[in-house]
């Protein structure tokens, strides 16, 4: 006779992966994001929870869903858990399974954009409130789920409008938790800190002429030059990681992402001119330890030099601010003893069974740096270990055992976290965290 207890978990863990599914089935990819199919799908997962929600359209038709777990002691401050619902757009025709079907393989790998970034986390996150809720757990710290909008695009319509909003003060939040990397070891990655973006269009100048001719000052060779310039010093840094000296969030990198140039004909382009303008964009990251005045001059004097023909622009990402506080100091998540959250994830993670890694920098942004402008404490946490990585990638999938294991660590983080109980002054001021 089948064993009843047994008939009933493999119900509710294929219940669990389904309502995964539900979630990467709609389509919220940039730039047109089914932003109202999501929040009423969470709004749904929220009234079947029992949990407080309310929808806020910071900007009309971009609601940010945010749902409440009232504490025991309210006046203590909250435990904020974050994600985005918008995911990044897909070449369907470079996937092996539809982008938006959350096909599940013999593997038990679930294929979806956003599958790892990061509607797992988003799901994770009320799985766990779910199972803590109707065990009969009552938090004393109040937790928050906030799923928020255009994370992809750079968050001003939603991370930032939310944490600068009043509803945001009265949160009263102490800890954000936030997205992380898949890990290919067995160990989770957990960060602390995060690259600033710079995107840098430069451009050159040059006389034009006949593509037989060998001159100097061409835009074309005035642009190669910096190109070779640009790719020795990509090299110097990937070096330091490659030889394990540095971690990828530690050093700054540079990634050629667009090239334009050349004179257009019915048939493709010119081949007998020498265009007399030249551009290239680039992607670069920078972390919060790196100098930002060196890097300028390297761009204005070797990668972008007057002295050949070139000018250059830095795009609206280039926000030394997103680093750097209003005293001038990085923006980085203590990770030691005065800050209490890094301690206790830890000792959540372990008591789950699970492998926490050394804390690192997080190799692009996140809505993490909203929040640690605001001088709270943000870790970037995604439980995905034995994943490749593959946030922004063809065939993102997430394998629905590790997803499972992501569900038991949150909800041993959310009761660790909600069950911390200090004076108010063992809590650090905000600023100290
Ligand atoms: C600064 S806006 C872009 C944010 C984006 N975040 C995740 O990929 C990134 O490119 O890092
Ligand atoms: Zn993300
Ligand atoms: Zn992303």
């Amino acid at each position: 006779l089948p064993n009843p207890l047994v008939a009933v978990a493999e119900d509710s863990s294929s219940a669990i992966i389904s309502r995964f599914q539900q979630y990467l089935q709609i389509d919220t990819a940039q730039p047109n994001p089914g932003y109202h199919e999501a929040a009423d799908f969470l709004i749904s997962q929220a009234k079947s929870i029992g949990l407080e929600f309310q929808s806020i359209e910071f900007v009309d038709g971009k609601p940010l869903v945010l749902l409440k777990w009232a504490g025991s002691q309210p006046t203590l401050p909250s435990i904020l858990l974050y994600s985005h619902t918008d995911v990044v757009p897909v070449e369907q025709h470079k996937w092996a399974y539809p982008a938006f079907g959350a096909h599940l393989d013999s593997h038990g790998n679930i294929y979806a954009r956003g599958s790892q970034d990061m509607k797992c986390v988003g799901m994770q996150y009320l799985e766990a409130v779910r199972r803590l809720k109707s065990s009969g757990f009552q938090p004393i710290r109040s937790i928050y789920l906030a799923f928020a909008p255009d994370e992809e695009i750079g968050g001003h319509d939603g991370a930032e409008k939310f944490a600068d909003s009043d509803i945001f003060r009265t949160m009263n939040v102490g800890i954000v938790l936030d997205e992380g990397l898949a890990s290919p070891s067995e160990k989770y990655r957990p960060f602390f800190a995060e690259r600033s973006p710079w995107w840098l269009v430069i451009k050159a100048f040059g006389a034009p002429g006949h593509g037989a001719k060998l001159y100097d000052n061409s835009a074309m060779e005035n642009l190669l030059k910096s190109i070779e310039s640009v790719r020795r010093f990509r090299a110097s840094q990937f070096d330091l990681v490659k030889s394990g000296l540095k971690e990828e969030g530690e050093v700054i990198s540079v990634n050629m992402v667009f090239l334009k140039a050349g004179t257009p004909s019915p048939t493709g382009f010119v081949m007998n001119l020498q265009p007399s303008e030249a551009e290239a964009g680039f992607d670069i990251r920078v972390p919060p330890t790196a100098d930002p005045e060196s890097l300028e001059r390297r761009i204005a004097e070797e990668w972008a030099p007057v002295s050949r023909n070139m000018t250059y622009q830095l795009g609206q990402f280039k926000q030394k601010a997103t680093v750097y506080d209003s005293f001038g100091r990085p923006l980085l998540t203590k990770t030691d003893n005065s800050n209490p959250w890094w301690a206790l994830l830890e000792e959540a993670v372990k008591k789950a069974n699970g492998k926490l890694g050394k804390p690192e920098i997080f190799p692009a942004a996140t809505d993490s740096r909203y929040f640690r402008l605001k001088g709270l404490p943000s870790i970037g946490f995604s439980p995905m270990a034995n994943t490749p990585i593959l946030l922004h990638d063809h065939n993102e999938f997430l394998n629905r055992a590790q997803y499972l294991k992501g569900i038991d660590i949150y909800e041993s983080i959310i009761k660790v976290y909600t069950s911390y109980v200090v004076q108010a002054s063992n809590e650090g001021t905000k600023d100290e965290l």
